[in-house]
């Protein structure tokens, strides 16, 4: 894994931006589809989902060209009754936004900073945002939508869907056009919305689904037939853009040809968007293998995530010391929790004796300790997994390293120096692994359980190699 990001970091690549180039000529502004992926409503509770897709239908970007696509493998009325009113809410959130420059555009961020405007239309909108929160959050704790709270009456026919045969591993095709950007507008009356566009798409057991790559291949083909934008930007629902102007930064370096418009709601349009739908759709097809995101991996999008790793280009890079400090330490738990499992997954894989399932991740985050964390920078490592066992190891081991060596320095005068910067080294890596197993008392700190077994392995470990190396 080092050696494949190397070659990478010894070619910096430098770039310029020239969002004023855009601004002078809006009529330039290629379209842009955005995907957002969710596949469970209590995992990743709707109002998430209703965040992230605010947040980026509020990008400072010309509202006509933007279409948002959620795709929800939930296949949960509760989601789509969500998105609904996110729908009605954002013609009073995008051009409150857009008017006082708002920097954060998911409102749920927005309202619970401080510094939100306190005058009569922030807290209108404030309390407008709280209605739907608990409209939304009603719904979820109910479990279903019961036809007293919808209130967009055109919508209404499409929660029949949703009959007693209807699973989320078995069940139709759903497409909504939520919001069209050819006729509705904001409440002002002066600016248009952008699309939003809920998609479940069509499951049964007979075809394999291949969980996020499956979920984003479905909505190529669907925005292909519907706006077929040539720029893409891809979101997990959890992940709400928190800087509205990164679309029109990003442009320069992708430079896209224009793509004509045509309307997105009509029949013939929407009959196609259901056809590419279909479960059975990609049978014997490249989709998957050459065609678009990659099956039998899951981490299709793993390389979006690369960081630096060297200090000298780290800190060119403008980053600072401590940032880099941060990241050998994030490198050593991902070796020893992630790539590891992972490299177990592959192996297994490999050779057959393991087929890949997918855990969603939670996630709820209405702890405020958790959040009080998360400011202080401190790691999260919580609730008991086999996850931790391997990286708590490594730091006993190392702190044990370390006390032998400095034992035999003084004792026996051994000459271990180079042997003794590096467990140092990596000691230092481990403070933050050492502060949760031994001094910090908060739910995040490493759970006993996994310090007592690492402990115990440690021993065995050392033990044994005492025996078979002597
Ligand atoms: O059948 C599925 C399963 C998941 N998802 C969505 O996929 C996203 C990622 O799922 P999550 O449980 O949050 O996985 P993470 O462990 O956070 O993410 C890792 O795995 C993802 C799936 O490969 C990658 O996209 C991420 O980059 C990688 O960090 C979420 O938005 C899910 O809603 C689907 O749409 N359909
Ligand atoms: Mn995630």
């Amino acid at each position: 894994m080092w050696a494949t990001t190397t070659c990478l970091r010894l070619n910096p690549v430098h770039r310029s931006e020239y969002p004023e180039r855009y601004a002078a000529k809006p009529e330039d502004v290629p379209k842009l589809d955005v995907f957002i992926c969710t596949a469970d409503p209590y995992k990743e509770p709707p109002m998430k989902v209703v965040n992230t897709a605010l947040s980026v239908m509020a990008y400072d970007y010309p509202a006509d060209k933007i279409s948002v696509y959620v795709s929800d493998d939930g296949g949960s009325s509760m989601t789509l009754f969500a998105l609904m009113e996110a729908a009605k809410f954002s013609k009073h959130w995008l051009p409150y936004c857009k008017k006082n420059n708002v920097q954060d555009r998911s409102p749920e961020v927005y309202f619970s900073s401080y510094s939100h405007p306190k005058d009569d239309k922030g807290l209108n909108l404030k309390m407008m945002y709280e209605d739907m929160k608990n409209r939304v959050e009603h719904v979820v704790d109910s479990g279903k939508v019961k036809p007293e709270f919808i209130t967009c009456d055109q919508f209404r026919g499409v929660f029949d869907l949703w009959t007693n045969k209807f699973t989320r591993h078995d069940h139709p095709t759903i497409i909504q056009v939520l919001q069209n950007s050819e006729i509705d507008m904001d409440d002002t009356k002066k600016n248009v919305m952008p699309n939003l566009i809920y998609l479940s798409r069509e499951k049964s057991k007979d075809s394999q689904q291949h969980f996020k790559a499956g979920a984003l291949n479905t909505l190529l083909r669907v925005s292909a037939v519907m706006t077929n934008s040539p720029v893409i930007l891809t979101l997990d629902c959890d992940m709400y853009s928190n800087d509205p102007t990164t679309p029109l930064r990003a442009l320069y370096e992708l430079r896209p040809n224009r793509i004509a418009d045509k309307s997105i709601n009509t029949q013939d349009i929407l009959e196609l968007a259901h056809d590419v739908a279909r479960s059975n759709y990609e049978c014997n097809t490249n989709w998957g293998s050459k065609l678009g995101f990659r099956y039998g991996s899951l981490v299709e999008d793993y390389y979006t995530g690369y960081r630096l790793h060297y200090l000298l280009d780290f800190v060119l890079e403008g980053g600072s010391y401590r940032g880099w400090w941060n990241d050998q330490r994030m490198w050593l738990i991902r070796g020893f929790s992630s790539f590891f499992f992972s490299f177990i997954e592959f192996t297994l894989q490999t050779l057959n004796l393991s087929s890949n399932g997918f855990n969603l991740t939670s996630k709820i985050n209405d702890d405020e300790e958790q959040s009080k964390r998360y400011e202080q920078e401190l790691f999260e490592f919580g609730p008991s997994s086999p996850m931790f066992l391997p990286m708590t190891m490594v730091a006993i081991m190392n702190f044990l390293a370390l006390v032998w060596g400095i034992y035999g320095f003084f004792f026996w005068g051994e000459r271990l120096i180079l042997e003794l910067m590096l467990a140092s080294f990596a000691a230092v890596n481990c403070l933050p692994i050492y502060d949760a197993i031994v001094l910090r008392k908060d739910h995040g700190k490493l759970p006993k359980k996994v310090c007592f077994l690492a402990g115990i392995l440690t021993l065995v470990l050392i033990v044994s190699g005492y025996f078979f190396l002597k």
